[in-house]
Parts: structure tokens; C-alpha cells; sequence
């Protein structure tokens, strides 16, 4: 299946394991991943060593689909993969082994060690972050507390974050850092609320030196969380320790997000990553073949840059699907061979963007439903959100504004009219709306 040269089976399942990592919880992944290793591609398939037989059979049947899903995604046609015993034998830790910079003393955490500032390849888009990263790096708690990052999605703010995390833990080898995602946060409190383990949470959460919170956006509406960390945050912040936040918009456009919080978040820096420019794309996948030995002509690198703008994941992908193609068919990467390739693995392009698609990211990204957006409702969080999905259809569909009305649950076509308008005038005077509009618009650029 992915027999490529340039995609080894140690860079398969470290692929493999970094969707893994983003899809179960830390103790999770620590308890059934951090022990398998990759032994080799055997008849198509991926093996994989594991400790016990009782490992084995766990990780099939509770986590079978979700490595699947990640080989799909690096383009194996039909991903296999088989578990064998090592008997006997201690199988290296490899995710920590790999991160040789950090003591191996040092406590595990579920930071990703290929997310460091080495490889983080800066340019016009992220520079500011960058610098404010580095400064935290260098004195936590002292530079800039808490230090907020946002940005659109998949553009390096959990690199950062991570980055920090390491070069911190490089620094200061004694020093705490805790990374988690919002999500976890909610579901380790939920647990801990239903097993009366408060004490235990609030100690985990509340004694760290550096606290590392991804997409705090979805934090949004959920009350008992935010009550939650306001206390984390001001225990930490009380005590000089150093707080970093993630999220895809800035904290006055986290809607439902209490004041108290988003005053605090608002302390120290806040900083935006922006989508990077052609050059700093090149770079980036220049990096990336490098890393897996694979060479590629300028020309290549500049066609598959080009096609991807505006999300560094995609990118990434896009180049892993190109190099498995080409190697799946035995032929040289040209920029002729890469455009079949993105041509025929980008399935969705061309294909117009639909009234339901955009209205499912506008409701994602500012924390409301679709069905709020189709509602009569007239309350603030709603009415703005439905204006922008309008002009979005409008601008990105053929779509009449009477169909729209009818769309948005049988409103007026003059009320489409008026939404239209009205953000076309906001655009001109709000950068922040701007931003997000053209973040959308980028996103189905080619689409329409
Ligand atoms: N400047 C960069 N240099 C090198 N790689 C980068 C850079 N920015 C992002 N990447 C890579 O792009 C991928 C996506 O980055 P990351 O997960 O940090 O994005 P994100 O902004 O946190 O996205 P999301 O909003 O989905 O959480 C990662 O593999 C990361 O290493």
C-alpha cells in the first residue's frame, strides 16, 4: 500500500500517530500508543509492534478505525495494518526517544516533538507570533502573560504553542508545562465532577508552571468549564505561572464567553497568525520533503504551493498525497505529474461551494448553530453571524436573494438585500470582519 521511497514506515506511523494524538486523550495515548513501534511494511501492510497480546487486542478493537482513518488520509487505497507481539523485548518509548531535546528525566506530556521553533518556518503571516512565542519561551510567566494566539485554521498555532512548550522545557528542565486542548479540558472536568475527583483536577491543572490551552474558542457556552478556568487562570496568573491560549478568532469575537474571562484574556498579548505568502509555503513544503528525503525542482514545490493557500495542513497533505502518488506509479514528480495528482486526489475541487456548506461554517465558526441562523431570532450573537452567511452565498453561489430568503427560512428577499449591504459597508471599516470574510472566501476560492 504506501511502499514509497521518502515514506518509510517509521514516518508512516509517526503520521500516523500524530492523528492519533489529536483524536483521544492524553492518558490514552500515553497508555496504549506511546509503547507500539513501527517494524516494517509487510506484504502491503503496516506492521506494528506491541508489548502484549492484551495491547494488542485493545488497540485493534478501540482504536482499529481511528489508524485506518489516518492511513487513508496519507493516500493508502486500501490501509492494512497487523499487530505483532514483541515478546520480550522493551519496546522504545519512540515519541520520546525522537524528541532527543528534552531531558530524559523529563515528566511525559503530549507535546507533539516534530511541533518545535526549528522547524517552524517564519514569514510575513506569523512573524509577530513567532516573537511573542520566543519571548514567553525564554520567560515564562515575565514577557507577556497570558499570551493569546489566533488564527485561521491549520496555520501553526498548536506548532507554536508546542514549540514553546519545548523550548521551555529545554530551558528550564524542572519546569511544568501541561499541554491541553479545550475539549479535553471540558471532558477531564465533566469526569472529575462525576467522581468527585475535583481535588485531583484542580491539582493537576493548578500546579503547573506553564499551562498550554488549545482552541479556547470552544469554550464558548459552556458555563461550568469557563467558572472552571477563571479559577485555573487566576491561581496561575497569581502565582507568575505562564498561560497560553489558542484560538481561531480573537477573544471579543468568542460570543457566550463570559466577560470576567475575556477581560483576561485580554491581559497580556494578543497576537494573530495570518495565512503564509507564497514564499514562506515553498519553504514550508521544502522542509517537509526534505525531512523525508524526497527532492523535489522549484517548479514543483511553486505549483503545489500555489494550490494550496490558505491552510498549512492542507499543504502538507497535499504533498504527501503527491509523493505517495508518485511513487505508487513509478514515475518522476514533475509539475505535469503533480497537477494529475492534486487534480485527482483533491476530489472536491471545482465542485461548487453549497448554501448548506457555508452556512455550517459560518454557525461552526462563530459558536452558534445553523438552525440558529435560519431562526427568527434577533439577538446580537445571531443576527451578525446570519448577515455574514448571506453575503457569503451571495457572493459565492449563484444563488438569487430570494432563494437565499427562502434558504434562511423563508425571510424576505429585502432582508437579503439589506444583510448584503450592510456587511459590504462593514468591510470597508471593520478589519477584524474583513479577515473573516476573506478567510472564508480563500477557503472556497475556486469553488464558486
Ligand atoms: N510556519 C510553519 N512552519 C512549518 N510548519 C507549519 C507552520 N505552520 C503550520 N505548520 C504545520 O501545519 C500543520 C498545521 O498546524 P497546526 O496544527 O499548528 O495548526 P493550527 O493553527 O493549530 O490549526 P487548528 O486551527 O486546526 O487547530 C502542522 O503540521 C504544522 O507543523
Amino acid at each position: 500500500m504506501l511502499e514509497v521511497p521518502g515514506l518509510t514506515h517509521e514516518s508512516i506511523w509517526e503520521n500516523v500517530l500524530d492523528y492519533v494524538r489529536e483524536n483521544v486523550t492524553s492518558v490514552e495515548f500515553d497508555t496504549w500508543f506511546a509503547r507500539v513501534k513501527p517494524l516494517g511494511l509487510t506484504g502491503g501492510a503496516l506492521e506494528l509492534g506491541v508489548p502484549t497480546s492484551f495491547a494488542g487486542d485493545w488497540i485493534q478493537k478501540h482504536y482499529g478505525h481511528l489508524i485506518q482513518e489516518a492511513l487513508l488520509r496519507l493516500g493508502a487505497q486500501s490501509p492494512e495494518f497487523r499487530l505483532k507481539v514483541v515478546p520480550g523485548e522493551v519496546v522504545q518509548d519512540a515519541i520520546l526517544q525522537e524528541d532527543a531535546r528534552v531531558p530524559a528525566a523529563a515528566p511525559r506530556t503530549r507535546l507533539n516533538p516534530k511541533y518545535t521553533f526549528e522547524s517552524f518556518v517564519v514569514g510575513p503571516g506569523n512573524s509577530m507570533a513567532h516573537a511573542a512565542a520566543m519571548a514567553v519561551a525564554e520567560a515564562p510567566g515575565k514577557a507577556y502573560n497570558p499570551l493569546f494566539i489566533y488564527g485561521g485554521v491549520g496555520l501553526g498555532k498548536t506548532h507554536l504553542m508546542h514549540a514553546v512548550g519545548h523550548y521551555a522545557r529545554q530551558r528550564f528542565p524542572e519546569i511544568r508545562v501541561e499541554y491541553v486542548s479545550t475539549e479535553t479540558f471540558t471532558n477531564d472536568l465533566i469526569s472529575a465532577i462525576r467522581s468527585d475527583r475535583m481535588n485531583q483536577f484542580r491539582e493537576r491543572y493548578r500546579s503547573v508552571d506553564m499551562l498550554l490551552v488549545d482552541d479556547v474558542q470552544f469554550i464558548a457556552g459552556k458555563e461550568r468549564t469557563q467558572e472552571e478556568f477563571f479559577h485555573t487562570f487566576n491561581t496561575l496568573y497569581e502565582d507568575g505561572k505562564q498561560i497560553l491560549l489558542t484560538s481561531d478568532r480573537p477573544p471579543r469575537e468568542i460570543l457566550t464567553l463570559e466577560s470576567r474571562l475575556r477581560s483576561r484574556f485580554e491581559w497580556g498579548l494578543i497576537t494573530d497568525i495570518q495565512p503564509p505568502d507564497l514564499e514562506t509555503r515553498i519553504a514550508i513544503l521544502k522542509m517537509n520533503a526534505e525531512r523525508r528525503g524526497v527532492q523535489l525542482s522549484e517548479e514543483v514545490l511553486e505549483y503545489v504551493a500555489r494550490q494550496v493557500a490558505s491552510n498549512i495542513r492542507e499543504l502538507e497533505g497535499a504533498l504527501m498525497r503527491l509523493i505517495a502518488y508518485a511513487s505508487l506509479s513509478g514515475v518522476t514528480i514533475t509539475p505535469k505529474v503533480a497537477q494529475s495528482a492534486l487534480a485527482d486526489l483533491f476530489h472536491t475541487a471545482g465542485e461548487a461551494v453549497t448554501m448548506d456548506e457555508i452556512l455550517a461554517a459560518v454557525a461552526e465558526h462563530y459558536g452558534v448553530t445553523p438552525a440558529d441562523l435560519k431562526s427568527k431570532g434577533r439577538s446580537k450573537e445571531v443576527v451578525r453571524p446570519r448577515q455574514v452567511a448571506m453575503y457569503l452565498i451571495r457572493q459565492l453561489t449563484g444563488a438569487s436573494l430570494p432563494e437565499i430568503g427562502q434558504f434562511f427560512g423563508g425571510r424576505d428577499h429585502t432582508t437579503v438585500l439589506y444583510a448584503t449591504q450592510k456587511i459590504g459597508k462593514l468591510l470597508a471599516e471593520d478589519a477584524e470582519l474583513r479577515r473573516t470574510v476573506e478567510g472564508f472566501e480563500s477557503r472556497w476560492a475556486g469553488r464558486g
